[in-house]
């Protein structure tokens, strides 16, 4: 099947389960049992996919004693099933990094070694998905409100590798993920950062609100998130990141530039497209 049209078959499904979400009542149960049905298939598309990507990097990028930084998401979910995997059939030893509480447990409940950043400042490689990555590897990071110690844990690692389905590759960022640059925030900074970052760069400025718990989404670091929804899309990456991080009252952004050795971008029938950067 045309990869174009898997993802058509995905966002059609997903969009068309959501919306009889809100209106269930009239419609005949053969008609809802059909559209669970195909959401249910485009989902699974997009976990094959991820989980392609997941596995392959693992495979190629991971070896016997290395210190491995664990990302968050529903990607690193494969990957820390496979390093589970390899250390039980091949008995790799390894010590595994977490970036947020979810990696932390997904460690832990694999049978992991569990390390962190006091003992193992020195990582071999880490391991983590992306929101989007453009043709020059910079990445958005962030969906999940995992970012900061996510590029704390990568900015320590020799080798950085992003796992993603194919929905993640893109020429430019914004080109398919929507949501905008997440930005984690000191609480009490939230108004005056959002009008900063209006005033530089122009775009939508929103606090990510939680969805199950009254008021804003609040992180591993009990800050606050922004997701900045930009306007242009020609900007420098770089300078953008290094501004940002200059207002007060910003952690960390989203913005992952520089950082990204190789992507693996999954693909629905298992296979996987490798990228690396030309600049590492
Ligand atoms: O905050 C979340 C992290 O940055 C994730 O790695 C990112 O959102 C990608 O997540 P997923 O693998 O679920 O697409």
């Amino acid at each position: 099947m045309q990869l174009s049209l898997l993802r058509g078959l995905s966002e059609a499904s997903l969009s068309f389960a959501s919306s009889i979400g809100c209106r269930t009542t009239g419609l005949p149960g053969s008609t809802l049992l059909s559209a669970s049905h195909s959401s249910s298939a485009a989902m699974s598309l997009l976990e094959s996919a991820k989980k392609a990507a997941a596995f392959r990097a693992v495979d190629e990028c991971v070896k016997d004693k290395d210190v491995v930084g664990v990302g968050s998401g529903s990607t690193v979910v494969y990957a820390v099933e496979r390093l589970a995997e390899r250390v039980k059939t091949e008995k790799l030893q390894l010590v595994c990094i977490p970036t947020s509480f979810q990696a932390r447990q997904l460690i832990v409940e694999n049978n992991l070694v569990l390390g962190d950043l006091s003992l193992y400042p020195s990582l071999d490689i880490a391991i983590d998905g992306a929101d989007e990555v453009d043709k020059d590897f910079t990445a958005i990071k962030g969906g999940g409100g995992c970012l900061t110690q996510e590029k704390i844990v990568a900015s320590c690692a020799k080798r950085f590798v992003v796992i993603a389905d194919y929905t993640k590759d893109s020429q430019i960022l914004g080109e398919q993920y929507k949501k905008g640059i997440p930005i984690e925030v000191i609480p009490l900074a939230y108004v005056p950062v959002m009008n900063k970052i209006k005033a530089l760069y122009g775009g939508n400025v929103e606090l990510r609100m939680a969805k199950m718990k009254a008021g804003p989404v609040v992180t591993d670091n009990g800050n606050f998130i922004l997701d900045w929804v930009f306007l242009e899309d020609k900007f420098n990456w770089e300078s953008v990141n290094t501004q940002l991080n200059l207002i007060p009252g910003v952690v960390e952004t989203g913005l992952f530039v520089n950082m990204a050795e190789r992507a693996f971008f999954g693909y629905a029938d298992g296979s996987v497209k490798e990228k690396t950067c030309p600049q590492k």
